[in-house]
């Protein structure tokens, strides 16, 4: 029952007021645009899209936000407060938190030169988060094989295909040296040798886990195709990325295809984030609207 005009009777300027405040904060630190895509993700793959990943921990709930995957990890969520409270200053009580979310990823890559879509809403919230459940293998783990990764994705109902094209949101953003930093000591023939030892500069053997590196070397922050060319070259940042090109599985010629063709990979992505922000959303009665995007009502 998700539609891009849910919101047209009972709040019609709720998507602008989330656009204005997602604008000022991408101004403000551009990453914040990588941040905010990657949150809807982390949502959606654990018990849907409903912003379980927002709540802060009680002493009736455990946080989401503590669960591996996420803690010191996952950013932006003063950023989804922020805009959640001047929703509520035109409109209390109407627009989901989980809705924010997936409105904020469609602006976030808009706003970076990356595709615009109609965004679907009309999610309601839940009413605890699923920490166990997001450390249970929902989400993918940074040195996944092809087979686990695809396996995940068809899980919630995403093909080969959208995960190559979801993963072209690593053509902005960053990560830690403790995620990536294996690869680069492993002399493996699948990475690049100069972008090897570029990288181990500020991800050296000890020390330095957080240390960040750009995901895509090339346009870190513009949100193009670049991803796919640095794996055509063994210089994607993550396991994870490298993956998807050079072992002659199928998915080799769909990042060729998207290295080659800027505008078919914006189109895929907009179509897979779509499908993406479809998993599992609490509609109806079920759920329900937070005041506060970080605790129950
Ligand atoms: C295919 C499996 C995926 C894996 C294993 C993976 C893993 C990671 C890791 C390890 C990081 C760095 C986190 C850190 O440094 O703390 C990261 C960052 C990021 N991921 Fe993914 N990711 C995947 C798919 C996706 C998808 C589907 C999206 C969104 C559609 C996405 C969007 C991002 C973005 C934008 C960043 C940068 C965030 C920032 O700079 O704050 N990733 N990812
Ligand atoms: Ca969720
Ligand atoms: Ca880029």
């Amino acid at each position: 029952q998700l539609s891009p005009t849910f919101y047209d009777q009972s709040c019609p300027s709720a998507l602008s007021k989330i656009r204005s405040s997602i604008r000022t904060a991408i101004t403000r630190e551009r990453r914040m645009a990588a941040s905010l895509i990657r949150m809807h993700f982390h949502d959606c793959f654990v018990h849907g899209c409903d912003a379980s990943i927002l709540l802060e921990g009680t002493s009736k709930i455990e946080s989401e936000r503590d669960a591996l995957p996420n803690f010191k990890s996952v950013r932006g969520f003063e950023v989804i407060d922020k805009a959640k409270s001047e929703v509520e200053k035109v409109c209390p009580g109407i627009v989901s938190c989980a809705d924010i979310i997936a409105v904020a990823a469609r602006d976030a890559s808009e706003y970076v030169g990356g595709p615009k879509w109609a965004v679907k809403v009309g999610r309601r919230d839940s009413t605890t988060a699923f920490k166990a459940l997001a450390n249970s293998g929902e989400l993918p783990g940074f040195k996944d094989n092809l087979d686990q990764l695809s396996g995940l994705f068809s899980k919630k109902g995403l093909n080969t295909r959208d995960l190559v094209a979801l993963s072209g949101a690593h053509t902005i953003g960053q990560s830690q040296c403790f995620l990536f930093r294996d690869r680069l000591y492993e002399n493996s023939s699948d990475i690049d040798a100069g972008f090897a030892s570029t990288r181990k500069r500020r991800c050296p053997t000890v020390g330095s886990d957080g240390n960040l590196a750009a995901l895509d070397l090339v346009t870190p922050n513009s949100f193009d195709n670049n991803y796919y060319k640095n794996l055509m070259q063994k210089k994607g940042l993550l396991v994870t990325d490298q993956v998807l090109f050079g072992s002659g599985a199928s998915t080799d010629g769909i990042v060729s295809e998207y290295s080659r063709n800027r505008s078919k990979f914006a189109a895929d992505f907009a179509t897979a984030m779509i499908k993406m922000g479809d998993i599992e959303p609490l509609t109806g009665s079920t759920g329900e609207i937070r005041k506060i995007c970080s605790f129950v009502n």
